[in-house]
């Protein structure tokens, strides 16, 4: 009666008489039945080819926002989540400048695909393993994997050229892309060689996103579990497994001792860290698979949803389509473009913002409140998930302007302060602070060589099979693809 019924009770009262109004708690499902409904209505209607995706993707949000303000308390079971739509709250959230909000506590779906990795990790474990990545995702490094992206590019037009004037499935195609880009380019592996482990994150995506809000009894998976359980078990030894397969192979070609004999991607930066003789820094053998098994997912997904929505926003714009071309060719002519020449793509760096406040591949972030803390002028209990909804920051009307729902890549010509009125939090789709994304620039430079060598190559149109249903699994994806019709320039 305490955990089921007292303690929401109570926090809920306390949060109401703060002004923070919300759904009401239902005994230990919370309103995860009410979400789950409203987003299976939604998904089963068919979209028009809108942008104001808002409602369709998360339409508990969308609508509870509406009726209970910008802050509200909904319920995850017997989590209480507290949504926060202020900008200036979500700031202080995400700066976390006393570290008093970490991370959320991972589901054990979600502990199977991030384990206690860098994104879901605090203290100083956390900062052992941003250095390492930060090393090998910036700077020099990233001007290091610009060769391997430039060919994994190059095969992937190259493939194209069966699919001249017909129909093709760009989100399949940026699937293929981008698995070998991060294999390439952090693993020095290869989309084939990583085929059953990235078919394995993809299943296993499917299965914590169907469970996010399933709302179990305590202790009732020591008595039965379920074929998801079961499942993701397999999925994630399989996954394991791969990796271990991949991490050993690198282990044996090297000659140990000997200096940067594991090589200078992310890998071999894993494997230094795991053989090195500081204590303080040296990686556990499980800590590297964890990190090996986050960054080929967090690598992948995110960016081959942002590749397919701006492929669909150009075939829905031929005139932005036309001027990101035109910007190319003036750059690069017909060569293969290079490195310090895709910095100066303003036109292409608009259409990418533009697309990332409309379509932003992660929409949710989410932080708790371990002990008791004042939020702007909140009092906070403990244990409170918050839940910052990068969509509905990124579809606000009062930040946009009325024409929010419009693709208009021109408000970023004056750069993101400007767009946003100097408004940091209305834009977050990398997220803010010190967790911000380790692979910004990463994941910017592989898009941009990607649609500056499709552009020097194609034009496109949208196919009359296009059927728009952007949908949320984890990221916001085309549930059916983005099917474009290709026209060669050659
Ligand atoms: C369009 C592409 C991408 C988007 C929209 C995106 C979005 C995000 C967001 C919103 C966060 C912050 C999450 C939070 O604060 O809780 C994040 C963190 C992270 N991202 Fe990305 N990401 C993208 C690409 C990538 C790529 C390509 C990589 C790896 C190469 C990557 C690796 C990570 C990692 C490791 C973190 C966790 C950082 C930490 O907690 O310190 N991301 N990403």
């Amino acid at each position: 009666i305490h955990k089921l019924w007292w303690t929401p009770t109570r926090i809920q009262n306390l949060m109401r008489l703060q002004g923070i109004k919300g759904p009401s708690y239902r005994l230990l499902y919370g309103n995860a039945t009410e979400i789950i409904n409203m987003q299976t209505e939604a998904m089963s209607r068919p979209m028009n080819l809108s942008h104001d995706i808002f409602s369709h993707v998360q339409p508990h949000i969308h609508s509870w926002a509406k009726r209970y303000g910008r802050n509200f308390l909904q319920w995850y079971g017997l989590q209480p989540v507290l949504v926060v739509t202020e900008p200036e709250l979500c700031k202080e959230i995400l700066n976390n400048k006393d570290g008093v909000y970490p991370k959320q506590k991972p589901s054990k779906f979600v502990k199977k695909l991030l384990g206690d990795g860098i994104t879901m990790t605090t203290g100083e474990k956390w900062v052992k393993l941003r250095k390492v990545s930060n090393h090998a995702f910036h700077g020099e490094s990233l001007k290091n994997m610009f060769a391997d992206m430039k060919a994994s590019a190059e095969t992937m037009v190259e493939r194209w050229k069966i699919h001249e004037g017909k129909e093709i499935d760009v989100f399949e195609e940026f699937r293929l892309y981008t698995s070998e880009v991060i294999s390439r380019t952090a693993f020095g592996s290869s989309y084939l060689e990583g085929k059953t482990l990235f078919e394995k994150l993809s299943k296993l995506t499917i299965i914590i996103f169907r469970n996010l809000l399933k709302v179990r009894f305590p202790g009732m998976s020591k008595v039965f579990r379920t074929s998801d359980e079961i499942e993701s078990d397999k999925l994630e030894k399989g996954i394991r497994d791969s990796i271990m397969e991949i991490v050993k192979k690198r282990e044996k070609e090297a000659t140990i001792g000997e200096k940067d004999s594991f090589g200078n991607d992310f890998l071999g930066l894993l494997l230094k860290a795991h053989h090195g003789a500081n204590d303080k820094q040296r990686l556990s053998f499980e800590e590297l698979v964890e990190e090996c098994r986050t960054f080929y997912f967090a690598g992948q997904e995110t960016t081959n949803s942002l590749l397919s929505w701006i492929v669909l926003l150009m075939a829905l714009h031929p005139d932005w389509q036309e001027e990101a071309r035109k910007e190319v060719l003036q750059l690069f002519g017909k060569q293969t473009p290079n490195y310090d020449g895709l910095a100066q793509l303003k036109t292409m760096s608009m259409i990418i913002n533009e697309t990332l406040r409309l379509y932003p591949p992660a929409i949710l972030i989410v932080r708790r409140v371990e002990k008791e803390v004042k939020l702007g002028k909140l009092l906070v209990p403990a244990n409170v998930e918050l839940l910052v909804p990068t969509l509905a920051l990124h579809h606000e009307p009062q930040f946009w302007g009325q024409d929010v729902g419009l693709f208009k890549p021109e408000r970023f010509s004056e750069g993101v302060s400007k767009a946003t009125n100097d408004n940091m939090a209305a834009f977050i789709p990398f997220g803010m602070g010190p967790r911000m994304c380790v692979g910004l620039n990463f994941a910017a430079i592989e898009a941009k060589i990607a649609l500056a060598m499709i552009l020097q190559r194609y034009s496109f149109t949208l196919s009359p099979g296009y059927v728009h249903s952007p949908s949320e699994s984890l990221t916001v994806r085309p549930q059916h693809g983005v099917q474009v019709i290709l026209h060669s320039l050659q």
